[in-house]
Order: C-alpha cells, then sequence, then structure tokens
C-alpha cells in the first residue's frame, strides 16, 4: 500500500502586516476566501489523501463552515502562537492516528498559487529524502542588513562578503518589516554583508516531510527557546543535523499573500 499524503495548511497567523482587520485567509477574493482558494490549489493535486487545516483560534468557526465544503479537509484544530507552534499542534495531531512513514506537506494557507506541480516535486523528494523544501534561485542580489548606529553613522561596515559586525542588533530574516515606518521615515539601516548570490534561494511552501522525522524535530526545537524558526525546513536543520534536508525547485508564482499590495495582487490574479 502506498504512503498517505497529507497537506497541512498553516492558517494559525493574524495577519497584522495584510493590514486587513483579521486573518487575511479569511478575506473574500474572486468570490472565495483566500483559505479556500488554497485548499481548492491543493485539492487540484491528485495524488492527494487528505489536508489538516490549522486556524487561528478565534476564527475556528469560520474555518469550520469552509472545510465543510471540501470532503478532503479531514479536520481543522486551532494554532499556536507562532509560525513553529502551528506546526507542532499539526503533526502531532496527525501521529496520534497515522504512521510515521506518512508524507506530510505543511504548506502555507498565504500560499494560494500553489500547483499540482510544486506539490509533486515536493512529494516526489521523499522517495530519497526524510525532509525538502522548495525554493527558488535569487535573481535579486541579496544583502544583510543591520540598524544603523544613532545619528545616521555612514561608518565603514564589513566589505562584502563579510559576515557583518555581530553586535546583536542585526536585523533577523523575517522582521525587516518596510510596513512598519510610514513612507519617509525607513528607520536607519546599513548593508553589512552580501553573500554570493549563487548560493542565496528563496524558500517557499509546499515543504515535505516524513511525519516521523517532522515530530522528532518539532519536539526537540520546543525546549530550545532561543529559536525561532520561520519554516519547517529549518527546524529539522536545527533538531537533527544529520538528516539531508533536500531542495527541489519551487516556483517564482507561488508567492505568500503578506502585505496590503499582495491582497491586490490576488484580487487580480484570483479573480473569478
Ligand atoms: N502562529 C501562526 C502564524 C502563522 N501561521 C501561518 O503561517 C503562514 C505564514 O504566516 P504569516 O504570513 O506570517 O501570516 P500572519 O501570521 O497572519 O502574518 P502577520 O505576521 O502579518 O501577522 C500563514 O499561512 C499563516 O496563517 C500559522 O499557522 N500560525
Ligand atoms: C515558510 C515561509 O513561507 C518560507 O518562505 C515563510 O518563512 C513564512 O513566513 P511568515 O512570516 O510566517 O509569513
Amino acid at each position: 500500500m502506498s504512503d498517505r499524503r497529507v497537506v497541512v495548511l498553516l492558517a494559525g497567523g493574524v495577519g497584522r502586516r495584510a493590514g486587513a482587520g483579521g486573518p487575511k485567509q479569511l478575506v473574500t477574493v474572486g468570490g472565495h476566501t483566500l483559505l479556500e482558494h488554497t485548499i481548492a490549489a491543493v485539492e487540484r493535486w491528485a495524488a492527494l489523501d487528505e489536508i489538516l487545516v490549522v486556524m487561528e483560534a478565534a476564527h475556528l468557526d469560520a474555518a469550520r463552515c469552509i472545510a465543510a465544503r471540501h470532503s478532503r479537509v479531514t479536520a481543522v484544530i486551532p494554532g499556536g502562537a507562532e509560525r513553529a507552534d502551528s506546526s507542532r499542534l499539526a503533526v502531532e495531531h496527525l501521529a496520534a492516528r497515522l504512521p510515521g512513514r506518512t508524507r506530510v506537506l505543511l504548506h502555507d494557507a498565504a500560499r494560494p498559487y500553489v500547483t499540482p506541480a510544486v506539490l509533486a516535486r515536493a512529494d516526489a523528494a521523499l522517495d530519497r529524502a526524510d525532509a525538502a523544501v522548495t525554493a527558488v534561485p535569487s535573481v535579486d542580489t541579496v544583502i544583510e542588513v543591520e540598524a544603523a548606529p544613532a545619528g545616521g553613522g555612514s561608518g565603514a561596515g564589513p566589505s562584502a562578503g563579510e559576515a557583518g559586525a555581530g553586535d546583536g542588533r542585526r536585523i533577523a530574516a523575517g522582521t525587516v518589516d518596510t510596513d512598519a515606518a510610514p513612507a519617509g521615515q525607513e528607520p536607519g539601516r546599513r548593508l553589512v554583508g552580501v553573500p554570493p548570490r549563487e548560493r542565496m534561494w528563496l524558500v517557499q511552501t509546499p515543504q515535505a516531510f516524513r511525519l516521523d522525522t517532522i515530530v522528532a524535530a518539532h519536539r526537540i526545537i520546543a525546549r530550545d527557546v532561543a529559536f525561532t524558526p520561520t519554516d519547517d525546513g529549518s527546524v529539522v536543520r536545527r533538531a537533527l543535523p544529520d538528516v539531508p534536508v533536500a531542495v527541489v525547485l519551487g516556483d517564482p508564482a507561488n508567492t505568500k499573500v503578506t502585505r496590503p499590495e499582495d491582497l491586490r495582487v490576488a484580487r487580480r490574479r484570483l479573480a473569478g
């Protein structure tokens, strides 16, 4: 019998950056909520067995109402405070009833443009690895930045390619939020490093794992309070350094709805 394939849709965020006044996954775009668009996109993958939805706790009823129209959604469970908490709750929920060999694809509900081809590529990677992420090569040069010293200091920072000052004030990946400051009032930042572009890929979801691997990894990092992962591949990398995390080609079109402009684009891309 072939392995069961479960897609976990992570919809446990509150959507602060999208500025929609509530979780963006419940915003209606082209006649359907973003969550429904993502469920429908995942349902187009022929190999799918089931979908588990993780929803922000205050909006469980709305998600369950949506799920009732999709027979392959088997449960809607509450998420946690951080994305990694939502992932951990999801995989623990699955581990309570499914074998360790189950193929689990964790996917952002905020990525409604996912295609069957990308889901299939992530899934196929599990034939040769226990963990795999989808990613695309960066077409832009990636820079590392830190907050500029008070007074705007343009002082000489480390040269291109160096790791940076490491003074603890570096802006962590994922926390640089240009929406945080009104236009024209950008906080001062300076360039401290330019990693070689050919090594820079932008990680996306779906990310695919054997259930026993991702459960073990999340149990380990749940005790690692110094670690604040922004995706599940990095959870495996940190918790189980001997487990290779395969990288398979994602899709530049599989973007994440994060900011208000992404919702405007979604209205065009997901129209009728
Ligand atoms: N505690 C959390 C936080 C996020 N997510 C989900 O993970 C994906 C990426 O999260 P993000 O884009 O950060 O969404 P929000 O947390 O809603 O955004 P914000 O940080 O702007 O509040 C989304 O599908 C989101 O719903 C989750 O399941 N549980
Ligand atoms: C998992 C992810 O989509 C990979 O790019 C991303 O890290 C999610 O970030 P978010 O801040 O939870 O949207």
